[in-house]
């Protein structure tokens, strides 16, 4: 089948013919005006949210960068990265502007009609790295301008694990690779019964991540319970990310998160994600480990690692099995 050409849903052979084959994405079933969620969406009972698990009265953190100098304020990211692995920063520096213009772009990209977000799946992008598939897709280069502010993010938190220095090599290690996504959630006939993104962690050193005013990204709480993590207009979502937990032994955590699926609006998110280079070598760094502490990670090549991650679906925190001693 030539995935190039557009094929009506009746002319499929099937669902995934018609979202995955034919990069009509979840977006184009989502507009034939579906009434109830085909079986290909339907998650097994022990993958859905409930009202049960769900922990209303527990928050992640909100960090007020405004005095980002003053030494609580690394206080309180490396606090945050330490105990949740995920916070909101606010009064960050990045104008309200930007943020906007970034999701109005994600809109306008996936409004676009089918033919031209298909000039960008896999088999016919231009680039390697730019690529339209089922949420996940194009790299843009604005979000490279938050780089100084990510350093500042970083330095606070390599301070509290002996790192004195962000060398070239370092900064290599810790921000070598960007990647962005534009996540695109369509309308969901049955969002109980499905998921928007399972659950996972990223494989990135932080991700930065911007969302609309809709909600519905959970980070794992304690004992199986999930936590929302409320949009707050002109805010960003940090997230420690694998790379980070393997560079530091586990002082700071990359927590499981996902998202759910909504039966009334489009939701979109923009996160970016801050990785090693694919040719680098990763493992705890020499400054955690000065005080005799054990090593909980071995060296792994980066590319490998992510390789792994793609490889199979979400499964939660496994993927940082393939690093662990
Ligand atoms: C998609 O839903 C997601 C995504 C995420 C997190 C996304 C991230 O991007 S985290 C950052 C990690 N990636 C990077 O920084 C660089 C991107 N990738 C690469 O540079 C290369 O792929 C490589 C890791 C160096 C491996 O290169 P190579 O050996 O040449 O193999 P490839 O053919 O390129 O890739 C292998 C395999 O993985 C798939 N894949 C790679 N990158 C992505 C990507 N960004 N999105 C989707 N799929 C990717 C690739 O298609 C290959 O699979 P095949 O089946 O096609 O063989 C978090 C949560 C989400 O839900
Ligand atoms: O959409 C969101 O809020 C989170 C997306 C996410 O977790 C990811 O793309 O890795
Ligand atoms: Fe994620």
């Amino acid at each position: 089948m030539d995935p190039t050409v557009a094929t009506p849903i009746s002319e499929s052979s099937n669902i995934t013919d018609f979202v995955v084959t034919n990069r009509n994405g979840v977006k184009g079933l989502s507009e034939m005006g579906l009434k109830t969620l085909p079986k290909q969406y339907i998650q097994p009972v022990e993958e859905r949210i409930t009202v049960s698990n769900i922990l209303p009265q527990e928050s992640i953190p909100i960090i007020d960068m405004s005095n980002w100098d003053e030494a609580k304020v690394s206080e309180s990211i490396c606090d945050a990265a330490e105990k949740w692995g995920f916070f909101q920063i606010i009064n960050h520096g990045v104008p309200i502007e930007v943020l906007e213009n970034v999701k109005d772009a994600t809109h306008r990209f996936f409004n676009l009609p089918a033919e031209e977000k298909r000039k960008f799946s896999k088999e016919n992008s231009p680039s390697n790295s730019v690529r339209f598939g089922t949420s996940f897709s194009p790299e843009a280069e604005k979000a490279l301008e938050w780089k100084d502010y990510l350093s500042m993010l970083l330095e606070a938190l390599m301070k509290r694990i002996n790192v004195k220095e962000i060398d070239e090599t370092k900064k290599s290690l810790l921000m070598g690779s960007k990647r962005i996504n534009l996540n695109y959630y369509p309308i969901c006939p049955n969002p109980e019964l499905t998921v928007g993104i399972g659950r996972h962690s990223d494989v990135s050193t932080l991700t930065i991540l911007l969302q609309d005013d809709i909600g519905g990204l959970y980070v794992r709480g304690n004992n199986d319970s999930w936590v929302h993590v409320p949009p707050i207009s002109g805010s960003l979502v940090i997230n420690v990310g694998d790379a980070l937990q393997i560079m530091s032994n586990g002082r700071y955590k990359s927590i499981e998160h996902r998202v759910v699926a909504n039966g009334s609006k489009n939701r979109i998110s923009v996160p970016i994600f801050v990785n090693p280079r694919p040719d680098d070598m990763i493992g705890p760094f020499p400054e955690v480990l000065a005080g005799g502490e054990k090593a909980l990670y071995k060296q792994v090549l980066y590319s490998n690692y992510v390789r792994h991650f793609f490889k199979k679906a979400h499964d939660g925190k496994k993927t940082i099995e393939f690093a662990k001693i």
